[in-house]
């Protein structure tokens, strides 16, 4: 992949209007559009066929999480919607995870498309280690449990996961090459951290073996999102 294929903007507005004017802005340098709930429940599932037709592969961040019937169930709608990839929570379980895999595929099977990648989130890049052990209960180190989910993911058939930057090379050596690792916390040195916790900058990321990096307020906010955007993608033909 090239280094724009690589780039994921998450389309973090608050209406349609807002996000086809930026799909616009940034489509001939952005590999993937990613709609998450912000998004997603202002303008309705049809701005996915929208990006979709104007161009733009888009990720649907939902982060489904729910019994193995619900979310296999919105899987096949979300397929049908032309996704080109989507996420449900690791801590989901297994049969749920399986479950989600088949119906994606046999839904796409029907519809004769590629099949949507499905990924699994695995610890938030909100999370610190200490709130992981301290609120969350966790005993686990972050690396170890994300390896495990990681781990547990692939088993259930998922395409890969969302994970943080300090996670990549460890899931990587477990996981091996074809397992898709989308990264978001991740913030070039001239970007605020905001309330992200486990974060590198994006040329680090690339190096440590992400295949896809999402990156949203530090060009949503810029006063020339386009270039903020070009700002990035040179980071990253630098670093490859
Ligand atoms: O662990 C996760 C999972 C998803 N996200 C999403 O990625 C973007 C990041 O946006 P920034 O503005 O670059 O922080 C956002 O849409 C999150 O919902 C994540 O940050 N961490």
């Amino acid at each position: 992949m090239k280094p724009p294929e690589r780039l994921i903007v998450a389309l973090d507005v608050d209406t349609e209007e807002e996000a086809l004017s930026l799909v616009d802005e940034l489509r001939d340098v952005v590999g993937v559009f990613k709609i998450g709930m912000q998004l997603f429940d202002s303008a309705g599932p049809d701005i996915v066929r929208k990006i979709t037709r104007a161009g733009g592969r888009v990720f649907v961040d939902l982060k489904f999480h729910d019994i193995p019937n619900t979310v296999s169930a919105a899987a096949r709608i979300i397929t049908r919607l032309g996704a080109y990839m989507f996420n449900v929570h690791v801590a989901g379980g297994r049969e749920m995870m399986r479950q989600t895999a088949k119906a994606t595929l046999e839904e796409a099977g029907c519809l004769g498309i590629s099949p949507p990648r499905v990924l699994g989130v695995t610890v938030l890049t909100s999370i610190s280690e200490q709130q992981l052990r301290e609120d969350l209960k966790i005993q686990l180190g972050m690396e170890e449990l994300v390896v495990e989910w990681a781990l547990m993911a692939r088993e259930c058939g998922l395409s890969g996961v969302v994970a943080s930057p300090h996670e990549i090379a460890a899931i990587r050596e477990a996981c091996g090459p074809g397992f898709l690792i989308v990264t978001p916390g991740v913030r070039p040195v001239w970007a605020d951290k905001d309330d992200q916790q486990r974060i590198t900058t994006p040329a680090q990321a690339i190096q440590l073996g992400a295949d896809y990096i999402v990156i949203g307020r530090p060009i949503l906010r810029g006063k020339n999102r386009r270039e903020a955007a070009m700002r990035i993608i040179e980071e990253l033909e630098a670093s490859i």
